[in-house]
């Protein structure tokens, strides 16, 4: 029998310190998320990080948590319940960190002799620190407590044309209600060296702004292109004016080089350029979380309008609108379906 996972990433079970260190030591040691050697990383992350970040990240947690829980966890809940109304399989909806766990929505399935597992990372690019964990604990999963259990891996769908006709259409019913100069296109971003490490021909990636427009297998991989892939798709889609619209990557943390340019700068920039009114996509975010409610909604609001920007638009994530419910649930029937 078939069935589904639908993977997110997680969240803490409350917006107490104590489970924000707790979901983040074991984000924050995944060696596809702090890809550093394992003594180095425990010292960072065990030693210097979680002895700061959790209060502080606790504090953003608070300013965006909702009476159900975690918007990410409750909107990705809201997307399971719509895509199993729609699809004749069972639908599991797990996170790769904290609860539910992918252990327990994998237990879920087989509980109703599931053998044959469409796992959905609910990712459109491609990253180390998404897809590729998400594929990685499935496989020890299996190995370890489901040796019955077939995987299919939805792969990123950053340029599916289903996937592109909804993100455009989110964001055209935004763009239709107000008057804007610049579209920014903010994903979240990943240090450099992650995309290096993911870059299959050992050579192609130099993050020099061009290796990303030019044609290699490497792609198949690289986060950075499939960023700038998914914008350049909206873009053409809803005919964008060429300059009216651009790519930057937010959320570093650490002092290594991340992905550039970073969004809070490009905000500040643009402010003070004159440019007065933006609005903001996120679209390496499927379902609204800390990332995008706080992150962008509120700080990069704030940058905005205190360097001299006088309108901030926030454009929601696909989330569990209808069209991407249609979507994902006809992916999924053209699977169940097959063979
Ligand atoms: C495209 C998706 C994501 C990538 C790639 C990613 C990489 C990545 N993230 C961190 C560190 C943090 N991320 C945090 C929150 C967070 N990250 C994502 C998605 C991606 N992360 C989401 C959806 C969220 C929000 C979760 C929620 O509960 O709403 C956090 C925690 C919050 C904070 O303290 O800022 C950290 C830390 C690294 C190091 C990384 C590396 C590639
Ligand atoms: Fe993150
Ligand atoms: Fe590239």
């Amino acid at each position: 029998m078939k069935g589904v996972l639908l993977v997110n990433l997680g969240s803490p079970a409350s917006t107490d310190p104590k489970d924000v260190k707790s979901y983040l030591g074991e984000f924050l040691m995944d060696e596809r998320v702090i890809d550093l050697p394992y003594l180095l990383r425990t010292i960072l992350v065990k030693g210097i990080i979680l002895n700061t970040r959790p209060k502080q990240s606790a504090k953003a947690y608070s300013k965006i948590w909702w009476d159900e829980g975690s918007p990410l966890i409750v909107l990705s809940e809201k997307l399971q319940d719509k895509v199993n109304q729609e699809t004749s399989v069972p639908i599991s909806l797990a996170m790769r960190y904290g609860e539910p766990s992918m252990k327990n929505g994998l237990q879920e399935l087989y509980d109703q002799g599931v053998t044959e597992v469409l796992l959905v990372p609910l990712y459109p690019q491609f990253a180390m620190a998404t897809t590729e964990t998400i594929i990685v604990l499935a496989e020890q999963l299996r190995d370890e407590f489901f040796p019955k259990i077939d995987f299919t891996v939805v792969p990123p769908f950053y340029n599916h044309p289903d996937y592109v006709t909804v993100l455009s259409r989110s964001i055209i019913e935004e763009l239709e209600k107000i008057d804007y100069d610049h579209l920014l296109f903010s994903y979240h971003g990943v240090p450099e060296r992650h995309i290096r490490k993911s870059d299959i021909t050992n050579s192609h990636c130099k993050i020099d702004g061009s290796c990303c427009q030019t044609p290699s297998k490497a792609h198949q991989f690289c986060y950075r292109h499939q960023c700038y892939e998914t914008t350049r798709l909206v873009g053409e889609k809803l005919k964008l004016k060429e300059g009216t619209f651009s790519t930057s990557f937010q959320s570093r943390l650490g002092f290594d080089p991340w992905l550039k340019p970073y969004t809070d700068r490009t905000v500040e920039k643009m402010a003070q350029e004159g440019i007065e009114k933006i609005a903001v996509v996120t679209p390496a975010f499927v379902s609204d979380c800390l990332e995008t409610l706080e992150e962008i909604a509120m700080e990069a609001d704030e940058i905005f309008k205190e360097n001299g920007g006088t309108e901030f638009t926030f454009i929601p994530c696909i989330n569990d609108r209808e069209d991407w419910v249609k979507t994902l649930s006809r992916w999924i029937d053209e699977w169940a379906l097959s063979k």
